[in-house]
C-alpha cells in the first residue's frame, strides 16, 4: 500500500524527547519493508512559539506561516536523522520533490509547503498528489470528539464521520498562522473530493500507525457520504 502519515508536532516535539523518534524511525522502518511511506511532519509547541515571536515583530499572517513551515522543515530533518538511510536524506519542499524522490524507494519525510495552511492539508493534498491508499492523521488525542476533549469533560469520541460533515463542523474555525487547531478547511476538502480513506488517531501510541494500517477499528474514520 502506498501511505501518507501525518504526524503531529504536538506527538513528536513533545519535549524535545529522542526516544520518540527513535519509536516512530522503528515502526515505520518495519512498515516500509511491505509498504510504500510518505511522512508528513507538524510544527507542534516550536512552531507555536516561532509564530509568536515572529508576529510580536510586526510580521503579517503569511510571514508567520513561512516561519512555521521552516520549522516543520527543521522537525522533518530531525525524523531524517532517526531515519538514517532507510529514508530520502532530503526535505522536499514541494509535491513534485516527493514524488520525485520516491522513487528512490526510500521513506520520503517533509513538512510545509506554502502559507495559509497546516501541515494536515500538506498530507492530505500530498495523499492525492501520490495517489495514497490511505492517509492517516496522528494527534495528540483519540481521534475527532465532538468538541475539545482537552476543554470538555462531556466530548465524544466520534468513531466515523464524512468529509461533508467533518467541513461544517469546523466552518469558523480560527485560520491565523499556528492556530490550524485539529484540522483544517483545506485537508477536509481535499479528503472530500478525493475521497481519500483517512484515518485519524492518538499518535501518543506509535503502534497506532500499524493498527490503522492493519484496518483494525480505531480513533475516527472518515466516510465518503
Ligand atoms: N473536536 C475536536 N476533536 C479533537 N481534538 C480537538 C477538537 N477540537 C479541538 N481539538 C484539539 O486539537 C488538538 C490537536 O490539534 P493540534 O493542531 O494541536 O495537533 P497536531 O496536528 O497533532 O500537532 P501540530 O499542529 O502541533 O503539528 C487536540 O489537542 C485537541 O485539544
Ligand atoms: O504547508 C504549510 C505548513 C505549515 N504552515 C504554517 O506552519 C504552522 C505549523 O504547522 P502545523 O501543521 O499547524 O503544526 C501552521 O500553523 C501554519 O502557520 C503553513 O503555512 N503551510
Amino acid at each position: 500500500m502506498r501511505i501518507v502519515a501525518a504526524i503531529g508536532g504536538s506527538i513528536l516535539l513533545q519535549d524535545y524527547n529522542a526516544e520518540r523518534f527513535k519509536e516512530y524511525a522503528e515502526i515505520l522502518k518495519e512498515l516500509s519493508e511491505e509498504h510504500e511511506i510518505f511522512v508528513v511532519v507538524g510544527g507542534g509547541k516550536p512552531a507555536r512559539d516561532y509564530i509568536t515571536a515572529v508576529r510580536n515583530l510586526g510580521a503579517g499572517e503569511a510571514k508567520c506561516d513561512d516561519i512555521g513551515i521552516e520549522v516543520t522543515r527543521l522537525n522533518a530533518k530531525l525524523l531524517l536523522l532517526a531515519l538514517g538511510n532507510t529514508a530520502y536524506q532530503k526535505v522536499p519542499h514541494n509535491f513534485g520533490e516527493a514524488l520525485e524522490y520516491s522513487a528512490s524507494g526510500k521513506i520520503i519525510v517533509m513538512g510545509g509547503t506554502e502559507p495559509a495552511h497546516s501541515t494536515d492539508a500538506v498530507s492530505a493534498i500530498l495523499a492525492e498528489y501520490v495517489q495514497a491508499d490511505l492517509l492517516i492523521n496522528l494527534t495528540s488525542v483519540d481521534g475527532m470528539y465532538t468538541k475539545d476533549p482537552r476543554k470538555y469533560d462531556d466530548a465524544e469520541l466520534i468513531e466515523e464521520i464524512t468529509a461533508t460533515d467533518m467541513i461544517e463542523f469546523i466552518k469558523g474555525n480560527d485560520v491565523k498562522a499556528g492556530t490550524y487547531e485539529f484540522f483544517d478547511m483545506t485537508a477536509i476538502q481535499m479528503i472530500k473530493r478525493s475521497n481519500l480513506e483517512t484515518v485519524i488517531a492518538n499518535g501518543n501510541k506509535p503502534q497506532n500507525l500499524v493498527k490503522a494500517i492493519k484496518g483494525e477499528k480505531i480513533g475516527t474514520r472518515v466516510i465518503s457520504e
